[in-house]
């Protein structure tokens, strides 16, 4: 698509076991555009977090991306040197983890760490960078922005340190955030709070976010469009509002069906088994075992992805004849 900012083609990520090559993202591809919100959601072990370590090549020792392409403005990633790599990461590509304590260095201020990056990626002088860096403080909603540069990350509180992370991940003008469950280990007000910067932040910035997360209320609240994952694979994708009206896979149902609603005195629906293990895939449709309306051909072959228009992909037999909704 020519107006996206990123493009993953067919990636596909494999880890060397001792059960043999796991391929924990198979075959994924999607875009994202500027000012775009792309959530990816899917319960643990769905290959979210690899999907987001494979665009930047981050992956552990044992693990490969065997097949596929990351574009970003046309220029695939994966064939990047090391060194090129480096810039891009923490430069054009940004990124935003779960604890912001294991992105901060605890032995230097805030400040210094600013100062730093962007002296890195942007060439700043030392004095531009203590400008530019109490300026990045303040856009992110921080009032005392000179004291806080001057703090170590232990004597800020985790929305804080959150807001810093969000600073340092904006000052280096990237194109694209990945965010990977960037505020699951905060309390559900400030939560609203560093989401809410984000979007704003995004807009002003022109940026393109990713967001990894298993909430679908935070999906809800800030994703354009949706990626459902289920052992590494893309099971279902839509814009949001068609993805909460009209899901049409069963797993995708179930996640939805398995959050609470106020009001809501039934009992709550929860998706029955596990994921399974990756060295033991079922033959067939992934979901099969654990999919209340499952037929035979589900558990022989597995479905293709199909497109049914309006950018509203699926991997279901029986999605579209509508079979299991309520
Ligand atoms: N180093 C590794 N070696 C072998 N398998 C791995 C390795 N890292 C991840 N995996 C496997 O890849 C699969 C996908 O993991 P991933 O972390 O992407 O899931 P996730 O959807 O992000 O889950 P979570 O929400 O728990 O982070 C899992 O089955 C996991 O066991």
């Amino acid at each position: 698509m020519s107006d996206s900012l990123m493009e993953v083609n067919s990636l596909t990520t494999e880890f060397k076991t001792e059960q043999g090559n796991l391929v924990a993202v198979n075959d994924i591809s999607f875009h994202l555009k500027q000012k775009e919100v792309l959530g990816i959601v899917g319960e643990s072990g769905s290959g979210k977090s690899v999907t987001s370590l494979s665009i930047l090549k981050l992956l552990p020792e044992n693990g490969c991306i065997t097949k596929g392409s990351v574009c970003l403005e046309g220029r695939n990633l994966l064939e990047l040197s090391n060194k090129e790599l480096r810039k891009v990461r923490g430069g054009e590509i940004a990124m935003i983890f779960q604890d912001p304590m294991s992105s901060l260095n605890p032995v230097m201020t805030v400040g210094e760490q600013m100062m730093e990056m962007t002296m890195l990626h942007l060439n700043h002088r030392k004095s531009e960078a203590r400008a530019y860096a109490i300026e990045m403080i303040k856009q992110v909603g921080i009032p005392a922005a000179e004291d806080v540069f001057q703090r170590y990350p232990h004597q800020l509180s985790g929305g804080m340190s959150q807001r810093i992370i969000i600073a340092m991940a904006l000052s280096s003008h990237p194109k694209v955030i990945i965010a990977d469950e960037p505020t699951t280990a905060l309390d559900v007000t400030i939560q609203a709070q560093v989401l809410d910067l984000m979007l704003k932040l995004k807009e002003k910035n022109n940026v393109g976010i990713l967001l990894i997360t298993h909430d679908l209320g935070v999906v809800a609240e800030t994703c354009d469009r949706v990626l459902v994952m289920y052992c590494g694979r893309i099971v279902e994708s839509a814009d949001v509002n068609t993805l909460f009206q009209n899901p049409l896979h069963p797993y995708t149902r179930g996640l939805m069906a398995s959050v609470p609603k106020i009001g809501n005195t039934q009992e709550l629906k929860y998706i029955q088994g596990r994921v399974p293990d990756l060295s033991q895939l079922p033959e067939g449709c992934k979901f099969a075992p654990r999919c209340r309306i499952a037929v035979k051909k589900c558990f022989e072959s597995e479905p293709p992805l199909v497109d049914i228009g309006n950018q509203h992909l699926h991997r279901c037999y029986l999605a579209e004849a509508g079979v299991g909704k309520e």
